[in-house]
């Protein structure tokens, strides 16, 4: 029997909303942990002692002091099976999080640069992708993202190296150091990923102006926008995003944990609904954020008194701001709608 204590009105086991997760890098998902493990498995020195350790160093000043670790960290990921490894680690925790839908990002060139050959990389993670639904109950995508710190020549060979896995892959992305690499440096390479018939999302307006934002759309033909909180500094970008029903794939954890919101209580999360923004709330990169995106949606009632109401709004814009096939998304959306109360 269990001995945790709940107020009455909490008595009933919490049952996360049904959701879709639409920004999540599955490199984020690396716990210590794992990152132990497979790091004794591949024969690679950490410098860390323990997971332990590894975990006290999750503190950063912004978005580059996170990636540095971020991407140090992948050294652990070298062969097929420890792509499918994290695959499968985070859609069991992500299952367990309401999750029925998860439109996952990857970082190839993170892997290619250290000599890992995409194709490691593509069948490791669809390995655990493609048993997903039946074991899980969580269909899945896969978004391949470019780092936008590097060329878009880079970014047009990476494109070519996928051309054997392009039936496995939904989207392309563009992620890493933003201020600095604008949307318009990569139009040619989503003008090819988007011949090649891959739908288009980008980052903008994390740390970059809102200007990106409007270049995302205009230059790169963008259905999604990943963060997007800045539009809030330009009003005219906002009555856009609304008229147009853009959605924003919103992350309050890491935007508090990368400093580009001071507190949870200080989000924009709230005034981003009252504009009428299709909002979504999102993970990014929970292992190093502190949680995962029923975390957020908690977050999110605890710190800001969001309601059910616009709690179940947001998992609604998941499933209408997804990918899905319409079948699918109308066996989802009416799950959320038999849902009972959040608890
Ligand atoms: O939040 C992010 N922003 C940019 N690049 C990233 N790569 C992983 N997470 C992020
Ligand atoms: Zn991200």
């Amino acid at each position: 029997m269990s001995t945790t204590h709940r107020a009455p009105h909490d008595a009933a086991p919490h049952t996360p909303l049904p959701k879709a997760e639409l920004h999540l890098h599955i490199e984020g998902t690396l716990e210590p942990e794992l990152a132990f493990a497979l790091a004794e498995r591949n024969g690679i020195d950490l410098p860390y002692a323990t997971p332990e350790e590894l975990r006290s160093a999750y503190a950063f000043s912004d978005l580059q002091s996170f990636l540095d670790l971020y991407y140090r960290l992948t050294a652990v990921l070298q062969t097929e099976q420890d792509f499918a490894d994290l695959a499968e680690a985070y859609l069991e925790r992500a299952a367990a999080q309401g999750v029925r839908h998860a439109e996952i990002f990857f970082d190839p060139q993170a892997h290619t640069a250290r000599g890992v050959d995409i194709g490691t990389v593509i069948r490791g993670l669809t390995s655990a992708l493609d048993t997903s639904r039946e074991r899980h109950g969580v269909s899945t995508g896969l978004i391949l993202s470019f780092l936008r710190d590097l060329s878009a020549e880079d970014a047009l060979r990476t494109l070519a190296d996928a051309a054997p896995y392009l039936d496995r892959i939904s989207a392309v992305g563009l992620d890493s150091a933003e201020v600095g690499h604008p949307p318009a440096k990569f139009t040619e390479v989503y003008a090819e990923a988007k011949r090649l018939g891959l739908r288009l999302v980008a980052h903008a307006g994390e740390e970059g102006p809102p200007s990106y934002i409007t270049e995302a759309l205009d230059l790169l033909g963008v259905e999604r926008i990943d963060h997007g909180i800045r539009c809030l500094e330009d009003e005219a970008l906002v009555a856009r995003l609304v008229a147009e029903q853009i959605p924003l794939t919103v992350c309050p954890f890491s935007n508090v944990r990368l400093r580009c919101v001071d507190r949870l209580e200080e989000h924009p999360l709230p005034a981003m609904l009252a504009a009428g923004l299709l909002v979504t709330v999102n993970s990014d990169d929970p292992s190093y954020f502190g949680g995962y995106v029923e975390d957020n949606y908690r977050g999110l009632r605890t710190a800001l008194g969001l309601t059910d109401d616009q709690l179940r709004l947001l998992a609604r814009n998941s499933f209408k701001a997804s990918f899905l096939d319409e079948d699918r998304r109308a066996e989802l959306l009416a799950e959320l709608d038999a849902h009972g109360p959040t608890g």
